[in-house]
């Protein structure tokens, strides 16, 4: 039995992070509570060298040790081997990072932002520098997704990725659900939970699904997809009656994230949805997130998990951390980027999915059949129609509402049907149109 502790302990690792707010709080934390089962797991000391804060002088949770505390976040990079960044945004991340892998250091990010936008550059420095560029932390939180999708599934072919990305928004649209709040106070709510970006249209406008979106396709097809690639659509257009209707009518609406091959090419899109509710995304509720992937010769996987929040997050961070320290010490490097398929990134109308439209119309003979005949002549087939009594319209007439579902239709045709429809003599008005998916 040895009396000292294994030769590998007694190595130190420079860790420095950079930003200190809902995330960097929480890696702060588990660095400096876990700190004597994560050098057994990396085999060297994991020393907190730096926390780089835009003022020094403001409180913080007392984790933080204030004489860390720097406001010189380039000096900061350049004295560690591990440089962790959790501030968010473009610049001066995207310096900070390449100034740290420049001097050796091996990164770990959450910015998903930055690597929708401009992730190429960051992994050709790390690949000509020959150190690791983690990641896990920017898609989904807490849940294990970049590895398996960059790693375990990287002998399958994988066909299709589709799956709620965004804690707030889920957060949000099951609040307008369950408790009938509005989008403005759900918001504030997951803003105070940790939730949110810092600005939180990023969520809202679908930005932040669209640059998770970006990342796993990227990993999933071996190709490039940026941010500027996906089709976005956010839930700020969702009112508080689509989410009645959708019940009603036996749905969720989520904010979906889908990445799938088409022909020779991949599609990209972040859009809401209904779900149907016996379907196991419309059971993801608040923060949570779940992420389908479809591989040829695995099947379907999923993984499900928290989605947003400084804990959970931090978690996938330190799992990061843990790995590029251990390969420091072992040897070893993680993967790089793939991107040899090069695949074009075909536009989102190019997809088939199917809808379902709402609109209110005079309620009167022959009426249902001239609707039904304008999607007939747009060659959009109709799967199923229903009519729901709907309250006296403003002229004191009754009038019907009319809820029709399509089979898989285009994007084209579908809005060239809703024009005509809207043009409709006894129609007054088309409500919603909303993507079906996951039936
Ligand atoms: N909050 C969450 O649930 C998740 C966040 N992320 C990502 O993690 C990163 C951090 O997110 P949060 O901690 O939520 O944001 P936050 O806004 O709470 O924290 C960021 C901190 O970095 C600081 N900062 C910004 N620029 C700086 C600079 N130039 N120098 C020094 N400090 C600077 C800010 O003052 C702030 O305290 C973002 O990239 C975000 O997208 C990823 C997954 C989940
Ligand atoms: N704002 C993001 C945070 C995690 O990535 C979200 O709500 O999912
Ligand atoms: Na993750």
């Amino acid at each position: 039995m040895t009396e000292t502790a294994p030769t590998e302990t007694r190595r130190t690792l420079r860790v420095a992070v950079l930003g200190c707010g809902v995330v960097g709080t929480e890696v702060v934390r588990l660095l400096t509570t876990q700190s004597a089962d994560l050098a057994a797991r990396v085999g060297a000391r994991l020393e907190l060298v730096g926390v780089a804060v835009r003022d020094t002088s403001v409180d913080r949770d007392p984790v933080v040790d204030r004489a860390l505390l720097t406001d010189d976040a380039e000096g900061l990079v350049e004295r560690a081997d591990v440089v962790v960044e959790v501030m968010g945004g473009i610049e001066p991340a995207r310096t900070l990072l390449l100034r740290a892998i420049e001097h050796g250091a091996a990164v770990v990010t959450a910015n998903k932002a930055l690597l929708a936008e401009d992730g190429p550059t960051l992994y050709a420095a790390a690949d000509a520098a020959g150190v690791d560029l983690y990641f896990e932390a920017a898609v989904a939180g807490a849940i294990p997704i970049v590895r398996p999708v960059r790693e375990s599934l990287v002998g399958d072919r994988v066909q299709r990725v589709l799956g709620i990305v965004n804690g707030t928004t889920n957060y949000v649209l099951d609040k307008m659900s369950t408790e009938g709040l509005d989008l403005d106070a759900a918001v504030k709510e997951a803003q105070a939970l940790g939730y949110a970006e810092a600005d939180p249209t990023a969520d809202v406008e679908g930005y932040d699904a669209a640059a998770k979106a970006a990342i796993l396709a990227s990993l999933a097809f071996h190709t490039r997809v940026s941010i500027d690639d996906v089709d976005r659509e956010g839930i700020t257009a969702i009112t508080a009656d689509d989410v009645v209707w959708a019940q009603r009518t036996g749905y969720a609406i989520k904010l979906l994230a889908i990445a799938e091959r088409s022909g020779d090419g991949v599609q990209v899109r972040v859009h809401p949805a209904l779900v149907p509710l016996d379907h196991p995304l419309a059971g993801v509720r608040g923060a949570y997130n779940a992420v389908f992937v479809e591989a040829e010769a695995a099947g379907e996987l999923m993984f499900y998990g928290r989605g947003a929040g400084g804990a959970p997050t931090a978690s996938a961070v330190l799992g990061d951390v843990v790995s590029v320290a251990r390969h420091r010490v072992l040897g070893g490097k993680g993967p790089v980027e793939s991107s040899y398929a090069a695949l074009a990134v075909l536009p989102a109308s190019a997809a088939r999915t199917r809808y379902q439209v709402r609109v209110d119309v005079d309620d009167r003979p022959g009426v249902l059949a001239t609707v039904a005949a304008v999607f007939a002549s747009h060659d959009v087939s109709i799967e199923a129609m229903r009519q729901a009594p709907a309250p006296l319209g403003p002229d004191g007439v009754g009038f019907a509402r009319l809820i029709l579902t399509t089979h898989q239709a285009s994007e084209e045709s579908l809005a060239a049907t809703v024009a005509a429809v809207a043009d409709l003599d006894a129609v007054r008005r088309v409500i919603s149109v909303l993507r079906v998916e996951g039936a």
